[in-house]
């Protein structure tokens, strides 16, 4: 009864995600709540969480089985569900996943159990041919098979060539890794190491405080006293990158949730000032908490719009995390995939982030560094951004400028740029 029950819960949820354009993040994390047990939690996890990553792939191989035009989209949600579940959750009998798929079926419209039936069977009976789509030229093909967005693939083919365009879709749905910083102002990253190596299985990293677990980490006795927090090894190299020294004025305009800017926190020791903005007044209640958990004392958070902050020629050093596409977090956030890539709303954030830039470019003192960073793979939002304001404010010098892809090391797709106002 409660398999049944799982793979209802994974329908709901998935229905909200493709219609309502809900995150699954936070559903499933409703479903963590839940009075069930993690054996099911799992399976709910997995088929929503699979479901979404591989959507483009499970539509495709659905096209050969019925009209889609002609298909109640409820109807083409559970299907996507079922055949990911044939497909990839191969432990589970296929049976139950065809029972079950077909009660669901009947709980739409009586009339859909015997078309779904028929779909899960054919799938069974012929699946790698459903799968094979080598009719298709290559780029077109690895899309498909990767489940990712081919007006995506053309962005980053024409920004950085069609190799590094091949790279970013097949890496797209590699499993991230459990990345955390350790918080040197309660512990420090060598003896965290030595302590805990076997509990989490821990692995060490290239980068500064970075380590790896192998295990979930996030609601263990390490977090919840401040040793650590959740943070992806190409989000910890932003604030490394910007080195603030102890004892200056330093701006963080974006904030939300705060794990860049209780690293600077982290690598000022406490000491100096650090102001930090962010728009979202929801986001808020979640960065005072990150910053009282790790024990940061140093930072004054102002819930506003830090296009309007006018301390002209202030700070030392400014961190400008921008929002952005996000395209560099597809193996974290996979609905991004799945969201229609809008050319307007996509401008919109270059509009915002040439503010934010403006406004920093104010508040900063002569001699002053500032980062500018996204979590994008979009020349747009990225060196297209900065080359137009290096051409802008004639005393402002690159220092180091850097695209993580994602692909180098498992990580997120970061861009890093630290220029200094002469
Ligand atoms: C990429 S996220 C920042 C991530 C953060 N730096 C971290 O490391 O945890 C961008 C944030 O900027 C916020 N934001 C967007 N426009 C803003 C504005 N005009 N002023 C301040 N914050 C803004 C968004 O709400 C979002 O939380």
């Amino acid at each position: 009864m409660e398999t049944n029950n799982s793979r209802k819960i994974a329908f709901e949820i998935l229905k909200k995600v493709f219609k309502n354009k809900s995150f699954s993040n936070i559903l499933l994390n409703d479903v963590s709540k839940m009075q069930i047990t993690e054996k099911f939690k799992n399976l709910i996890f997995a088929i929503v969480h699979g479901t979404i990553t591989n959507q483009i792939l499970l539509d495709q191989v659905s096209r050969k089985l019925i009209d889609v035009k002609k298909t109640n989209i409820n109807v083409q949600i559970l299907l996507w569900m079922s055949i990911y579940q044939i497909r990839f959750l191969k432990t589970i009998p296929q049976y139950a996943i065809v029972n079950e798929s077909v009660i669901i079926a009947k709980s739409i419209n009586h009339k859909f159990s015997g078309l779904m039936n028929a779909c899960l069977k054919k799938v069974i009976n012929s699946e790698e041919e459903l799968f094979d789509f080598s009719m298709f030229d290559e780029e077109r093909r690895i899309c498909i098979e990767n489940s990712f967005p081919k007006s995506l693939f053309n962005l980053i083919k024409k920004g950085y060539g069609i190799g590094i365009a091949k790279k970013v879709a097949i890496d797209s749905n590699e499993k991230p890794v459990i990345s955390f910083r350790v918080n040197t102002l309660k512990t420090n990253a060598e003896d965290f190491y030595i302590n805990n190596q076997e509990t989490y299985e821990l692995e060490k990293t290239t980068i500064k405080d970075c380590l790896i677990s192998k295990k979930a980490i996030v609601k263990s006795p390490s977090y919840v006293n401040g040793e650590i927090t959740i943070q992806d090894p190409a989000s910890i190299l932003v604030s490394n990158v910007l080195n603030p020294s102890k004892d200056t004025n330093v701006l963080d305009m974006c904030s939300a949730p705060g794990g860049k800017l209780t690293h600077l926190s982290m690598l000022m020791e406490n000491t100096g000032h650090i102001t930090a903005y962010e728009i979202s007044e929801n986001k808020i209640k979640l960065i005072k908490e990150n910053i009282e958990r790790l024990g940061c004392t140093n930072i004054d958070l102002k819930c506003g719009d830090a296009t309007l902050i006018n301390q002209k020629e202030f700070f030392d050093h400014i961190l400008l995390d921008a929002p952005c596409s996000g395209f560099g977090v597809l193996k974290r956030k996979p609905e991004i995939k799945i969201n229609n890539i809008e050319v307007n709303s996509i401008k919109a954030i270059v509009d915002i982030q040439e503010k934010l830039l403006d406004t920093a470019y104010f508040n900063l003192k002569t001699n002053g560094t500032i980062v500018y960073s996204t979590c994008t793979i979009n020349p747009d939002e990225n060196q297209n951004q900065i080359k137009k304001f290096i051409s802008k404010y004639k005393n402002i010098e690159i220092v180091e400028e850097n695209q993580l892809f994602g692909y180098e090391m498992n990580t997120d797709g970061f861009y890093i740029c630290k220029m200094m106002k002469k």
